[in-house]
């Protein structure tokens, strides 16, 4: 086999760990189960036999301590001459708009980071930037390219075990079966159909009201920018006519739903792609590919 130099990008989540090596012109994606005792071992072998990587650089974003702590120790293990960066928010070459970055999951981040470079940047539009993992995280991303931060729900496995565990009549549904079954109908008539219905619609339809509710967010913030650059307590029609407010507010951009990017990524982004009614765009393994993308590091 021809040994190669690899750049190895791992996203360390709370279900899986996910690989991208890029390989010439492609880029080789592999996902693996961290509830496998032996994942990092499977980790490293797949860089190594699998692809035939020598000389790896490994890029590791990870929102699990523990197990990237794990993974770094058994990467040092079998190949001690591996470069490892641990990537933090400062690594990002993003405005980062949120209370305390260090404490962002970087995932957050990094998939924003790929989304923009990939569609926010050329159309200059702002971004509505999904993950559906554990846990599903909704952000909005400026069309300048900020971080604006979002919101952070649980994930459709996190919600369907919720309600076994904490019920006594519900069952733990099993995601992989449903999505080989096609439509959910509604009303559901039977438990299982019910639970199916409630947490796939429930998690698609949080997504498209928070868009909603982001894009209303956004023209409030422009309008108060807009309303701010009048005489102070001259507010309402009348005042506006009065210090020329009028024009002011309709020359400030208004914000257009068509022009609003959606971007779906994350192990049940494809799962939920079909119930989201806005228009998105759905891509599996974005946070790699925003770690391949970062500048050398
Ligand atoms: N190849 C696959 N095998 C099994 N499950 C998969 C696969 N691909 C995607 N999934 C789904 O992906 C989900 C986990 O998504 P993902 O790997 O994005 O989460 P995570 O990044 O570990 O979570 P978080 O970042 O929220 O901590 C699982 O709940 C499962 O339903
Ligand atoms: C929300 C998750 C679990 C999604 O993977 C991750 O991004 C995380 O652990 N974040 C830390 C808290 C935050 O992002 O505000
Ligand atoms: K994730």
């Amino acid at each position: 086999m021809r040994l190669t130099a690899c750049t190895v990008a791992v996203d360390v989540g709370n279900t899986a760990v996910k690989l991208a090596v890029r390989q010439g012109d492609s880029i080789i994606d592999h996902w693996i189960a961290i509830s496998c005792s032996d994942w990092h071992q499977r980790t490293v072998e797949w860089v190594r036999d699998r692809l035939g990587c020598k000389d790896t650089h490994w890029r590791i974003g990870s929102v699990h301590r523990g197990a990237a702590q794990r993974l770094m120790e058994t990467v040092d293990r079998t190949a001690p001459d591996a470069k490892i960066d641990l990537v933090t928010f400062r690594d990002v070459p993003m405005e980062v708009a949120v209370d305390s970055p260090e404490r962002l999951g970087i995932d957050r981040l990094l998939g924003a980071y790929a989304a923009y470079q990939t569609w926010g940047r050329s159309a200059a539009a702002p971004m509505v930037v999904v993950d559906a993992g554990s846990a599903v995280t909704v952000d909005w991303v400026d069309a300048k390219g900020c971080f604006c931060g979002g919101a952070i729900l649980p994930g459709l496995s996190l919600q369907s075990r919720a309600l076994a565990t904490g019920t006594d009549a519900l069952p733990d549904i099993q995601w992989s079966d449903r999505a080989l079954q096609g439509d959910v109908p509604l009303p559901a008539k039977n438990t299982a159909d019910a639970i199916y219905a409630g947490v796939l619609i429930g998690v698609a339809s949080a997504i498209d009201g928070l868009t909603r509710r982001y894009i209303d967010a956004a023209a409030g913030h422009w309008m108060a920018t807009a309303s701010s650059k009048m005489a102070p307590g001259k507010m309402g029609a009348s005042a506006m006519d009065a210090v020329g407010g009028k024009e002011v507010a309709e020359s400030v951009p208004q914000p257009d739903a068509g022009s609003v990017l959606l971007v779906l990524t994350g192990g049940d982004s494809a799962t939920l792609s079909p119930y989201v009614q806005y228009r998105h765009h759905q891509k599996s393994n974005l946070v790699c590919r925003g770690l391949l993308n970062l500048p050398h590091l």
